[in-house]
């Protein structure tokens, strides 16, 4: 049975690619054993393109211990070739990337680094295109986000100005909801370490953190260099006038986030197996609540209930899993061909609810024309994928203090914020955002892109017969 869980958690796979990287080295190490131990958090790198991101995200795995020094050296001797030195850090991070593309890496949720008291797992990779929505719904809600911005002349004014990523990135933090920030204002060595020019930067980033609602004041902002290495690990004597911590220092001041073991059980369901001599095994990751062994659970949509026998997580049992926890269960009573991707387990006092109508709260991210009442795009909801159709935009919203602008909008555009209802076109699992964050989330996607992120302000129930 352990064996067989362990295929069901996907730790084959891994095991598969870490054979292949004995031909390819790895540049990037896993995770040790004892940083496991650690408390947890995801981090997001967030910011404008070029402005040091896949650099600096490469700098502190290697100030970390996080990067193969042998394989290091080889990037460096061909950057050096090449006279690309300034290139060497973000190349860790490409040849992960085209690793990762060729299927020979471990999964990107795994790419982290340790401060003394905390494992900082990257959520996904800057410059991946999927980013948006993996951000949004992905196994990878991000806790803390690291706002990469460049000092260097012209680089700054472009990330922040109305066109800028780096705006749109923090809008979007804001979004999410992320309260923990920190501010990297990278390229300081560009600049000569000039003072004045951090400050500009830092005050222009203050406005804008405090148009968005946050108090800038309880923001750190840390002067560094990520190809030189000042300030991420050692406080660097090129910038006498800072006083504060360092970038590692800042980020192992994040609190994990808090472990919902008092709300309901939700459990997003990745995957389903038959395991000959234990029945049905469902794995996914607990979202809330707690799952004990000998639970009455129930699956829904499709409303089936069982019996758990025995839970799972890598090679242990567990009596009980907790938010977090990655765990196959072995359920009695239900059938393989009765479970899918993207249904819940929950528990039968506290059935998950299946949504007949959603009203949302969406920022439109992309789109080529205007979205009107009747688009129908694909909702990306925990590990749920379903059609859906906009029935009614409600209002259009100020994205910087949230009141309404506009009652029952004709359409929405690019860049707008608005309340729209919501009708998935099949049977799917939704909740309030405010009662269960994990499952209140989601993402729109029509014609290969992510076209709006959303939050859930409210669910109509459909009714579910239990079997
Ligand atoms: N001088 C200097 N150059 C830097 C620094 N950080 C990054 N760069 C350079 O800036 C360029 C862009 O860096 P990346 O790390 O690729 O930027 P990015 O934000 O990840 O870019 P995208 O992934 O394309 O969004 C590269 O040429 C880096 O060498 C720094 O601290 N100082």
């Amino acid at each position: 049975m352990g064996v067989v869980l362990e295929t069901v958690v996907g730790l084959r796979k891994i095991y598969k690619c870490l054979n292949n990287v004995a031909f390819m080295p790895s540049i990037i190490l896993p995770p040790k054993p004892t940083a496991l131990q650690k408390p947890h958090i995801n981090l997001a790198v967030v910011g404008h393109v070029d402005n040091g991101k896949s650099t600096l995200v490469g700098r502190l795995l290697y100030e970390t211990g996080y990067v193969d020094e042998k394989g290091f050296k080889e990037i460096e001797e061909m950057a050096k070739k090449m006279g690309k030195e300034d290139f060497a850090f973000a190349w860790i991070l490409d040849r992960f990337k085209e690793e990762r593309e060729r299927g020979v890496t471990i999964e990107a949720t795994h790419v982290g680094f340790e401060t003394n008291k905390l494992f900082i797992t990257i959520i996904d990779l800057p410059g991946h295109r999927d980013f948006v929505k993996n951000m949004i719904v992905g196994a990878s809600q991000a806790d803390a986000a690291l706002f990469v911005i460049s000092a260097r002349p012209g680089e700054f004014e472009a990330a922040i100005g109305p066109q800028g990523q780096g705006r749109e990135h923090l809008f979007l933090i804001r979004t999410l909801g992320i309260q923990q920030i920190v501010v990297a204002v990278n390229k300081m060595d560009v600049v000569n370490y000039d003072q004045k020019r951090y400050e500009q930067v830092k005050s222009e980033v203050s406005k804008l953190l405090k148009l968005l609602g946050y108090d800038p004041s309880k923001i750190h902002f840390v002067p560094v260099s990520a190809v030189k290495g000042d300030n991420v690990r050692i406080k660097s004597s090129n910038t006498p006038w800072y006083n504060g911590p360092t970038l590692l220092e800042v980020l192992d001041t994040f609190q994990p986030p808090p472990r919902p073991t008092d709300k309901p059980l939700r459990l997003p369901i990745q995957d389903v197996f038959s395991i000959t001599g234990a029945g049905t095994v469902v794995v996914g990751r607990v979202e809330t609540g707690v799952l004990k062994t000998g639970d009455r659970v129930v699956v829904v949509p499709p409303a089936k209930v069982g019996d758990v026998r025995s839970i799972e997580t890598h090679h242990m049992k567990l009596e009980q899993a907790q938010p977090g926890d990655n765990v196959g269960v072995n359920v009695r009573g239900i059938n393989k061909e009765d479970v899918k991707r993207g249904d819940v387990l929950g528990k039968v006092d506290n059935i998950p609810t299946v949504a007949e109508e959603i009203v949302a709260r969406i920022v439109v991210l992309w789109h080529p024309t205007a979205i009107g009442p009747g688009y129908a795009p694909v909702m990306h909801i925990h590990t749920a994928t379903v059609p859906v159709q906009i029935t009614e935009l409600v209002s259009k919203l100020d994205p910087r203090t949230g009141q309404a602008v506009e009652q029952k909008p004709q359409f929405i555009k690019q860049g707008d914020v608005a309340i729209v209802k919501i009708k998935p076109l099949k049977p799917v699992v939704a909740e309030k955002f405010s009662d269960f964050p994990p499952l209140g989330r989601f993402a729109l996607r029509d014609m290969g892109r992510t076209i709006a992120a959303g939050q859930i302000l409210e669910v109509k129930p459909a009714q579910v017969q239990i079997k």
